[in-house]
């Protein structure tokens, strides 16, 4: 294997594996782990990437991309069956609106290969070796393979393994009636009354599809608020845009102690609920499926870690800014030349800040110290309509505001004065920007409403190029546009009004 096609100029000698097997392998091929691998390629390294024969990991076949596609379809179907919304812009449609639960399902499936089958295009034509085995650490860079018992040396190692759904104690997962999202994308069935344990991304998302395909959902949240991780004020919108016009009722404050699988169309799930506080039972309900949503785990249990001392926090491996792996000593030092990126260091959940870390990783790896402004890393929720964010929610700019002694202003736009927003018929939702009243940078920005995951893009980017709201507010943004939401409270930032 020769990285041939590369000018030889770009090949940072220092790094050339001589003694070495490959100058990077990577452990997993999920998008942290694919990210990497590619960045590698660029910038010249002799790359392999341990994929388990899951190359896409959870995002490309069982994350993003399948959950993204039900998304688009249920979508559709909830807006085609809207008469009020579809009258107000003089349409109809004649007769029942039906969908094929099978195609829909299909869609999802046909989606994520193709984005699979793509991500292995992109790593063999840029030289990457995908060795399909499991690898498993050794030690010092070296790294065996599971299956095929061979060691393969590097000399800097990435490790990107991923997440598993979290199971808490108490419930039995089937996967058919009793499903993680690893079972629920394969939408077997439709289930009529469905109740959904954690009301995080992955719940709402997930209650977003089950109503628009005609399921009742019941949330189980064991915190006080529903989306207890979500902007008060954005869960506040949320409930009245996304949970009270839909066929959802919630129960918060309860644990989900005890949740039995059911025999489908036979016999219903049960779910069985203790008060967080007290652990006193409150409810049992009967259910014709629950959806386990309540968060993912590290999958690091079987890669070696305890060969190269490595410091885990509840299984999370522990990292340094640079992703560096950190050892068991107190004393913050690092085991040289192997990083950790994405889901298995816990420190943002998200599949664009599992490649960006990948990305950085590399450039560390390369001698260009670099650290990812996970502070300015946007999220979002793709619910109809969707919540986009980045930054701090008020909540914590409020205390982060008083620890630090600045004083926290806050301006908001809306969609209802939004010329785009209200040719679509979608006037509901608020952008809400808040920022440091000295320095006039933003500290957060939390949006609902139609396209709000395309929207925080600009805020994402102001805020890791530091743009003050002032600069922002003399941007021109382009009419009739959604961004112009955000234009109204950039402007009234800095006491301008937005025509
Ligand atoms: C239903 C759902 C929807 C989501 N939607 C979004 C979204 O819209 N936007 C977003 O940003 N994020 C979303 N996420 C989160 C996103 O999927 C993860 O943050 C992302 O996949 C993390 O990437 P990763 O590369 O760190 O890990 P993973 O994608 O989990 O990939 C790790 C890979 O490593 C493999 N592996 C593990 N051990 C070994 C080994 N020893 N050898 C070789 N391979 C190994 C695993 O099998 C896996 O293929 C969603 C997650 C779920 C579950
Ligand atoms: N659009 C996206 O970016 C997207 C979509 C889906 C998932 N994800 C990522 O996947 C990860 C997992 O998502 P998630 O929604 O599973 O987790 P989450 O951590 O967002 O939410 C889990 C919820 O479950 C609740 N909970 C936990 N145990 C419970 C119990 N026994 N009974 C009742 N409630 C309980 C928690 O209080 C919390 O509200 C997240 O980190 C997220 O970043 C991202």
């Amino acid at each position: 294997f020769s990285p041939s096609f590369l000018p030889t100029s770009r090949l940072p000698t220092h790094l050339c594996a001589t003694e070495y097997d490959f100058d990077l392998a990577i452990i997993g091929c999920g998008v942290g782990g694919h990210g990497a691998a590619l960045h590698a390629r660029s910038q010249g390294l002799t790359t392999a990437v341990f994929s388990g024969r899951d190359v896409g990991g959870t995002c490309v076949n069982r994350g993003c991309v399948p959950s993204k596609a039900l998304l688009a379809a249920s979508g559709r179907v909830r807006d085609m069956q809207n008469a009020e919304h579809l009258d107000a812009l003089g349409i109809s449609v004649k007769g029942e609106v039906v969908y094929d639960r099978q195609k829909v399902a299909d869609h999802a499936k046909n989606l994520a290969n193709n984005v699979k089958g793509n991500l292995e295009k992109s790593l063999i034509g840029l030289g990457v070796e995908v060795i399909e085995d499991k690898g498993v650490l050794m030690g010092e860079g070296k790294i065996k393979g599971d299956e095929s018992g061979k060691v393969y040396t590097a000399k800097n190692i990435i490790l990107a393994p991923g997440s598993l759904p979290f199971v808490p104690p108490g419930v039995t997962v089937d996967e058919k009636t009793v499903y993680t999202s690893d079972g629920a994308l394969n939408l077997e069935y439709v289930p009529e009354y469905v109740g959904i344990v954690g009301s995080g991304y992955i719940g709402l998302e997930f209650s977003d599809v089950f109503t628009a395909l005609g399921s009742e959902v019941t949330f189980i949240e064991a915190m006080d608020d529903i989306m207890p991780t979500f902007d008060r004020e954005i869960a506040k919108q949320a409930e009245r845009m996304l949970i009270r016009p839909r066929a959802i009722d919630y129960r918060t404050g309860v644990f989900a102690s005890e949740v039995t699988p059911g025999v489908q169309g036979e016999k219903p799930c049960t779910v069985k609920m203790i008060d967080a506080k007290t652990k006193e039972h409150v409810e049992t309900l009967e259910l014709d499926a629950v959806m386990i949503a309540t968060g993912r785990v590290p999958n690091t249990k079987d890669i070696g870690l305890e060969n190269i001392g490595v410091e885990t926090n509840r299984g999370f491996i522990s990292v340094d800014e640079n992703m560096r792996v950190k050892t068991k000593a107190e004393d913050g030092s690092i085991v040289p030349n192997v990083y950790a990126i994405g889901d298995c260091n816990g420190v943002m959940m998200l599949a664009h800040a599992a490649s960006a870390q990948g990305i950085s990783a590399v450039e560390n790896i390369c001698d260009r110290p670099h650290a990812v402004d996970h502070q300015a890393v946007p999220a979002a929720c793709f619910t109809h309509p969707e919540i986009g964010m980045v930054g701090m929610t008020e909540e914590q700019a409020v205390e982060k505001a008083k620890e630090e002694g600045w004083e926290l202003g806050k301006s908001q736009g809306s969609f209802r004065a939004n010329s785009k927003a209200l040719a679509e018929g979608e006037g509901a939702g608020i952008a809400k920007v808040l920022f440091n009243k000295e320095t006039e940078k933003i500290v957060g920005v939390h949006i609902i409403g139609i396209h709000a995951a395309d929207l925080i893009q600009e805020c994402a980017n102001a805020m890791a190029a530091g743009t003050t709201v002032r600069e922002l507010a003399m941007v021109v943004h382009t009419h009739p546009t959604l961004c112009e939401v955000l234009d109204e409270a950039f402007k009234g930032a800095v006491g301008m009004s937005a025509h």
